[in-house]
């Protein structure tokens, strides 16, 4: 089980109030495995999971792939196809796993499938991370925020813990 890779994360982070919180597990090479409980709170129709809330979950896994690999990476693309309605009260089995490697271009796919990892599909994912450096966050981001994430106590154990599949 990997740790949050950011304790404020909208995805993964156990310091979000309203996050998905999501835990992510390795799996073989550079795979990741990852379940998201659908509750009332991710609704975007009555009883139905938000689309979009979807794809969040499906991002946070393949950008937690990306991670496996070594360097922080963003998503520059990402195209979902929704194959049947996630009801509230499921939850979303998700596998995520890189396809190809081409410079700093990272090809990802993901699939959410409901009733157990080997349920039949609900949504799906393709999608391409750009790699980049520390400087992408602090120039687009808040500097102190990033600052108070490298102080984090848990920072160095959380760096450590993504070179799992070197
Ligand atoms: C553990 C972590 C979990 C995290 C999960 C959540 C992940 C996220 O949500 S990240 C947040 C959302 N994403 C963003 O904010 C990214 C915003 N976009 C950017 O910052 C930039 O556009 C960025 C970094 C993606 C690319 O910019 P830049 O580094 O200048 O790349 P650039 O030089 O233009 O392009 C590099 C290559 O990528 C290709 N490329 C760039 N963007 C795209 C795109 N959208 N579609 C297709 N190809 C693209 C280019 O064509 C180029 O290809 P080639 O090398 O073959 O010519």
């Amino acid at each position: 089980m990997l740790p949050s890779h950011y304790r404020r994360c909208y995805g993964c982070g156990p310091d979000h109030g309203a996050g998905l919180r999501m835990r992510l597990t390795v799996g073989q090479q550079a795979s990741i495995h990852a379940q998201l409980e659908v509750t009332d709170d991710h609704q975007g129709a009555p009883g139905l999971a938000h689309g979009g809330l979807l794809a969040c979950a499906l991002d946070e896994a393949l950008g937690t792939v990306a991670w496996l690999l070594g360097t922080p990476a963003v998503t520059a693309r990402l195209e979902t196809e929704y194959l049947t309605p996630v009801p509230v009260g499921s939850v979303l089995h998700i596998h995520a796993r890189c396809t190809g490697v081409t410079g700093r271009k990272i090809s990802l796919v993901a699939e959410g499938r409901r009733n157990g990892p080997t349920g039949s599909p609900a949504v799906r994912a393709t999608a391409l991370f750009l790699a980049v450096d520390l400087e992408h966050f602090t120039t687009h981001g808040r500097v102190h925020d990033v600052a108070q994430a490298m102080a984090d106590p848990d920072f160095d154990t959380i760096r450590r813990a993504f070179g799992i599949n070197p």
